[in-house]
Formats: C-alpha cells, structure tokens, sequence
C-alpha cells in the first residue's frame, strides 16, 4: 500500500470522520479535512457524540477546551467506537497543564486509542518523563522524545506519532520520521489539532494500517507545509496557501517525505 493510493482511497471514499476538537480548532480542522478529500463532522454533546460514532468512519478525540460537559461526549464517542470496531484518535493537547486535564486523558488512554498524536512534550510528559511544555505548544525537541513515544505504544498498544521539525512515528516495534513542512506552522493556530483530524481520515480508510495511515496524514502536511510556505509573507497567508496545497497535492511527492528511523 504506497501513501498516493491511500490519498487517492480517501479522495475516493471521502470518509465521514467524527471530530470532538476544540472550540479554537474547529473551522480551521473541518477546512483542512475537506480540501484533503475527507467529510467532517464536529460533535459533542454527550446526548449525540455516542450515536455518532457509529455512523464515522472513524473518531478524533481533543481536549484542547475541555470542559466536564464535553468529556461525557468523549467517553460515549469513544465507548461507541470501540463497540462498533471503528478507529479512534487521542490529541492530548496541554494534558499536563492541570490535575482536570491528567485525569480526563488517564481516563481516554485507558479506552484505548489507536492513535494518539502530540507534540514532543506531551508525548514525553504521557509517558510519564519531564517535559518543558508549557501550555499549547511544545517546549521540547522530536528527537529528545522519541524514547518516550516508544515506550508510550508499548504500554498503550497505541500507534503514537509525535509532531515538530522532523516528525516521529512508531507502534512500539517499526517507527518512521516524515520530513518537510514549515517553521510557520507552529505559528498558526491549531495546526496539529486539524493535523489529528486528518489522521482520523486516513484510519478511517485504513484501519488495519495505523502506522501507514498516521504517516500519510504527516506527510501530506510535510509536502503541503513545505508548498505553501515558498509563497507565503507570513502565518496569516500561509494558512490559506496550506489548504490551496492540501487540496491541489500530488499523491506522488509522499513517499519522498517518509523514512525508516
Ligand atoms: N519547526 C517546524 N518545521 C517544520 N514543520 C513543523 C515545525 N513545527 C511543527 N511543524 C509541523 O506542524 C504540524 C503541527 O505540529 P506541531 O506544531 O508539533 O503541533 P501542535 O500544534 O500540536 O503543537 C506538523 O505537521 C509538524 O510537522
Ligand atoms: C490555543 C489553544 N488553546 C486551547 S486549544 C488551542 C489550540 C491549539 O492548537 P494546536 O495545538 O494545534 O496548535
Ligand atoms: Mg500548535
């Protein structure tokens, strides 16, 4: 299965993926799934995520606005997706910044996610090692965290993909690194919350290839990060110009993205 087949299965089959993300993330995450070629749907509430997700392809779980009302949506999603042998996705976005958030992810993690994606710090403080994150954004290198993501998908049986300059992703046994991408993209918001919808996508098509899948949703944003931001002026242009490039991506220029680690 080459990583051009899988975006062309996604064009094709345009999968409905069910997305509990944040308030901040949401318009741009939808945006990013439709140029791609998948169908979005935002969910939350406790007394619909459940029913939902037995009608997705696939279900991404982000507390990045978490509130108490929107973490009964998440188990029901969650519980729902595991009932019904559908893929689900964990962005444990800033889980270390406060005691709510720790347990709300204990407490996903333990519904077993088969993906779960996050910059080097939280991957790091998720394996329970000392991270420099600070909030949203991550305070520590890929590389420095890589052991962490290893450890992380053999106590989880999770695939675990950490992003940032040069990207990392392994299921505990084989790992990948996916180049490109842009120095902007940190600087544009919810770049890595539409980044865990897009992978919602590709499990959705693939669900017997987490690893495959995680790593073609990386690589499309590698290729279209690094387009986009030979136009751009600044974050504001690269945003759009980066939808522009999802849209127009030639399935072809993945594989150059993706290496052995
Ligand atoms: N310095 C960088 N150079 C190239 N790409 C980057 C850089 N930092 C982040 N990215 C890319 O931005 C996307 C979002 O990742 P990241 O910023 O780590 O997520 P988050 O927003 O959750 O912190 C990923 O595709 C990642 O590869
Ligand atoms: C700014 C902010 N605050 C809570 S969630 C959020 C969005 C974070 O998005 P990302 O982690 O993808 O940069
Ligand atoms: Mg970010």
């Amino acid at each position: 299965m080459t990583y051009a087949a899988l975006l062309d299965q996604l064009r094709r089959e345009s999968p409905l993926v069910h997305c509990i993300t944040n308030y901040v993330a949401m318009n741009f995450a939808a945006n990013v799934l439709l140029a791609a070629g998948a169908s979005p749907a935002m969910v939350h509430a406790p007394e619909e995520a459940g029913e939902f997700a037995r009608i997705a392809g696939a279900v991404t779980i982000n507390i990045g606005t978490l509130s108490s009302h929107w973490l009964e949506g998440m188990r029901a999603a969650a519980e729902a997706a595991n009932e019904s042998g559908k893929p689900w996705v964990l962005d444990p976005v800033a889980h270390f910044a406060t005691t709510f958030r720790s347990k709300a992810v204990e407490e996903l993690l333990a519904l077993r996610p088969t993906v779960i994606r996050g910059n080097a710090s939280e991957i790091m403080a998720l394996a329970g090692n000392a991270s420099s994150g600070r909030g949203v954004d991550s305070g520590d290198s890929v590389e420095r965290a890589e052991a962490s993501a290893t450890s992380l998908a053999q106590r989880t049986r999770a695939v675990v993909a950490i992003t940032g300059e040069v990207d990392f992703v392994t299921d505990g046994r084989d790992a990948l690194r996916i180049a490109g991408g842009s120095a902007l993209m940190p600087k544009v918001t919810a770049m890595g919350c539409a980044l865990t919808c897009l992978i919602g996508g590709f499990v959705a098509v693939a669900p017997a290839s987490p690893l495959i899948a995680t790593a073609s949703a990386l690589a499309c944003f590698g290729v279209a990060g690094s387009q986009a931001a030979q136009q751009a002026a600044g974050p504001g242009s690269f945003a759009w110009r980066f939808i522009d490039a999802l849209a127009a991506l030639d399935g072809n220029t993945l594989q150059a993205q993706v290496m052995p680690a």
